[in-house]
């Protein structure tokens, strides 16, 4: 049984083991003086952007700018066009949950598959051929956002632009281990979205089993998100579950959810200390405006500092970074980060280039 799936209590954050990088010390420096160079120009273009007085005023750290803030060079922003594609596949597409599965045997298709080598019907052989989709899974731990960012993806279907509402696919809970089973959705005839049960607190054995026989069986499989909540940052089975992907070849992208939850936090500090606004004494930022910078730089920091300390930069295999709040707050009031990861789905399925 692998080790990311267990009722382990009190799991503290880790980072990757040497063991576990597979990379030269050469290479790693390379990449970290890259990765600083990066963070410069970003920071510099950052500052550029804040020393406009209205904008300072106005500007309060977006989930998106974070994406933007740690976007690998290899992974260029996606232009309006690619999101205009993405936004119309997602929204020309009807939803529908397809199936639900305990057991990996019982997804549809294996299952007629494997009555098929059972008997010698040449009728199901058609049906099963006919529905192969590319398929991307969400992995997490329990209360990671799994399921709550699965619905936002969804948002934009066919079915919720008539009723103009928001349809919940999924079910969240803010009880940990609510999801227990395989959950598909499926977009038109595009591909899958695979909502799965969380590991670490709360998770259970089966459950890892039935997620470990889709990760090393399902040839539909094209890429994992791993959800990371940012409350928390990396956790221990986060971190073996990332090992087991890059042991088996899987493609993976990191998802750091409840990022509204850390610009509320940033900024609530801030104006605590910070209460009296007024034009500075150098005339320049008012204090308003010094302590939005302020809390902006302190958010950029802190994800630095979990991103840095879980050296997951450091994998060869360089995941994606993005970032997204599946819930709005007084600041962040907008859903921000969704556009770039139905992107990446579509991009990963081969469904847009
Ligand atoms: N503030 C905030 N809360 C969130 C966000 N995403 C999820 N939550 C909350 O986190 C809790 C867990 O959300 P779920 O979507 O059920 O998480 P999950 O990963 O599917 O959980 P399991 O199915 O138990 O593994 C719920 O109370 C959600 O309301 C977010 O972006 N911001
Ligand atoms: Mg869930």
């Amino acid at each position: 049984m692998k080790h990311f799936y267990t009722r382990a209590r009190n799991i503290q954050p880790v980072r990757f083991s040497s063991t576990f990088r597979h990379i030269t010390d050469t290479l790693n420096e390379l990449q970290k003086s890259k990765a600083n160079e990066e963070a410069n120009h970003v920071v510099k273009n950052d500052s550029r952007k804040q020393h406009s007085r209205k904008d300072l005023q106005k500007h309060v750290i977006t989930p998106s700018d974070l994406s933007d803030h740690f976007r690998h060079s290899f992974y260029p922003r996606p232009t309006r066009a690619q999101i205009s594609a993405t936004q119309s596949i997602f929204s020309q597409n009807k939803v529908s949950l397809e199936w639900i599965v305990s057991s990996y045997k019982d997804i549809p298709d294996i299952k007629s598959q494997n009555e098929i080598h059972g008997s010698s019907s040449m009728v199901n052989t058609f049906k099963v051929s006919s529905s192969p989709l590319p398929e991307v899974l969400f992995l997490g731990h329990t209360n990671s956002g799994k399921s709550s960012l699965i619905n936002n993806l969804l948002v934009n279907s066919v079915e919720n632009k008539n009723h103009n509402e928001f349809t919940e696919h999924a079910y969240v809970s803010r009880r940990a281990g609510y999801t227990k089973t395989l959950n598909a959705y499926r977009i038109g005839n595009k591909l899958r979205l695979i909502d799965t049960p969380g590991y670490g607190e709360f998770g259970e054995k089966e459950q890892g089993e039935l997620v470990i026989d889709y990760i090393c069986n399902r040839k539909y499989l094209r890429r994992v998100f791993v959800l990371i909540d940012s409350r928390r940052g990396f956790l221990e089975p986060d971190v073996n579950l990332i090992s087991f992907l890059i042991d088996q070849g899987v493609p993976y992208d990191i998802i750091f959810t409840k990022a509204d939850t850390i610009v509320d936090r940033y900024n609530a500090k801030k104006r605590s200390n910070n209460s009296t606004a007024g034009t500075s004494s150098s005339g320049k930022y008012t204090s308003r405006e010094n302590s939005a910078l302020q809390a902006n730089q302190n958010i950029i920091k802190y994800y630095e500092k979990i991103i840095g300390e879980s050296g997951i930069a450091n994998l060869t295999t360089s995941p994606k970074i993005l970032l997204c709040n599946s819930y709005t707050s007084k600041l962040v009031k907008a859903r921000y980060g969704y556009k770039e990861i139905r992107f990446e789905i579509l991009r990963s399925c081969g469904i847009i280039e």
